[in-house]
């Protein structure tokens, strides 16, 4: 979520004091997000974000702390995570759980600033990423793996809207589609899972930083290197320009095998499934205005799943040039 949880602002005073921050200076609602509700704090100690979450348990932050913790030795860009006084990396407050991080410096890019360039960059940074956790020892199963999407699917498939329902049966047929290309043994790893326009901070044509590493997991790298292309070479249709240049950056840093070449399209078709349907349950079922919620739209994601679904596996790799 966006702003979920109205914090008083007795609780940011209690964050600042757990964190050494001293005084609150100011704070502003952050609408931007799905799942969280997040907040700009200004501080004496400077500018930092503050996550609180009801979705994620202990061990999931655990890991997300140790995770960034390997990624700041490693001098991966991502954010820092400030630590509470206490035994936890995290504060349990107001029926969720509190985190605190830096604010990251730089811009997030529109979809009219992607260029090949930009995205042979952001492949190189992924490839770099999945080179960098492989010496990472922390486990966490995929939250929003194939099966948890099923039972979305199943909820969507009795709603009162025909739409909907209707929305959910073509899903369905995609995914067993996307779960039945599935190539054997995979290279795994530390994944993001959630690497979209509004997960990366540049500085100039740089990546300042990947953030939002709250959905990282365990999987096939080619899960993420899938989502990522969704995320940013499909502008109406996929670029092929674009999709082109971010495998070639990804390629320099970890060049795919070839069952990961092969198994691009059934995790592409699961991404651009996974997204449409979680869009549908996040934000257009969601009741909290727009001062709360920035929507996305999940017709964007499903014009993906269909495009994947009528180019093949074939003509997907192809199109990306592997
Ligand atoms: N450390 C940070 N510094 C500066 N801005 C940040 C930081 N973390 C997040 N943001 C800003 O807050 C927005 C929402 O954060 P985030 O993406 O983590 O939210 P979320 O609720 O986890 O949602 P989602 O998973 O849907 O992206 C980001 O798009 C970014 O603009
Ligand atoms: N990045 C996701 C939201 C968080 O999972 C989307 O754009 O749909």
């Amino acid at each position: 979520m966006a702003v979920y949880t109205t914090l008083p602002p007795e609780a940011f005073t209690h964050v600042a004091g757990a964190y050494g921050l001293g005084t609150v200076r100011g704070m502003t609602p952050i609408p931007q997000g799905s799942i969280n509700t997040n907040h700009r704090l200004e501080t004496d100690a400077g500018r930092v974000f503050v996550r609180h979450t009801t979705v994620r348990s202990p061990d999931d932050l655990r890991f997300e702390a140790a995770l960034l913790e390997h990624l700041a030795r490693a001098h991966f860009p991502a954010p820092v995570l400030l630590v509470p006084a206490g035994p936890t990396p995290f504060l349990e407050m107001h029926g969720g759980r509190i985190s605190v991080f830096k604010w990251l410096p730089g811009e997030e890019f529109t979809r009219a600033q992607l260029t090949p360039d930009v995205l042979e960059r952001l492949g190189a940074e992924l490839g770099k990423l999945h080179r960098t956790t492989q010496s990472f020892g922390g486990t966490r199963d995929n939250p929003y793996g194939p099966e948890v999407v099923k039972g979305w699917l199943e909820g969507l498939r009795q709603r009162p809207e025909p739409e909907l329902a209707a929305v959910a049966g073509e899903l369905e047929g995609l995914l067993a589609r996307a779960e039945a290309e599935h190539q054997g043994l995979e290279p795994r790893g530390v994944i993001h899972a959630d690497l979209f326009l509004d997960n990366v901070k540049w500085l100039g044509d740089r990546v300042g930083a990947f953030f939002d590493f709250e959905m990282a997991c365990v999987d096939a790298y080619t899960r993420d290197v899938a989502i990522t292309l969704n995320a940013w070479c499909f502008d109406g249709g996929y670029q092929p320009a674009l999709c082109q240049a971010f495998l070639r950056g990804y390629q320099d840093a970890r060049p795919l095998a070839e069952v990961e070449k092969a198994a691009l399209f059934g995790h592409a078709l699961y991404g651009a499934v996974r997204f449409t349907t979680s869009r549908i349950r996040d934000y257009h079922l969601s009741t909290l205005g727009a001062d709360k919620l920035a929507p996305k739209d999940y017709r964007t994601y499903l014009s993906r799943a269909r495009a994947l679904g009528s180019m093949g596996p074939d003509g997907l790799r192809a199109l990306v040039g592997v």
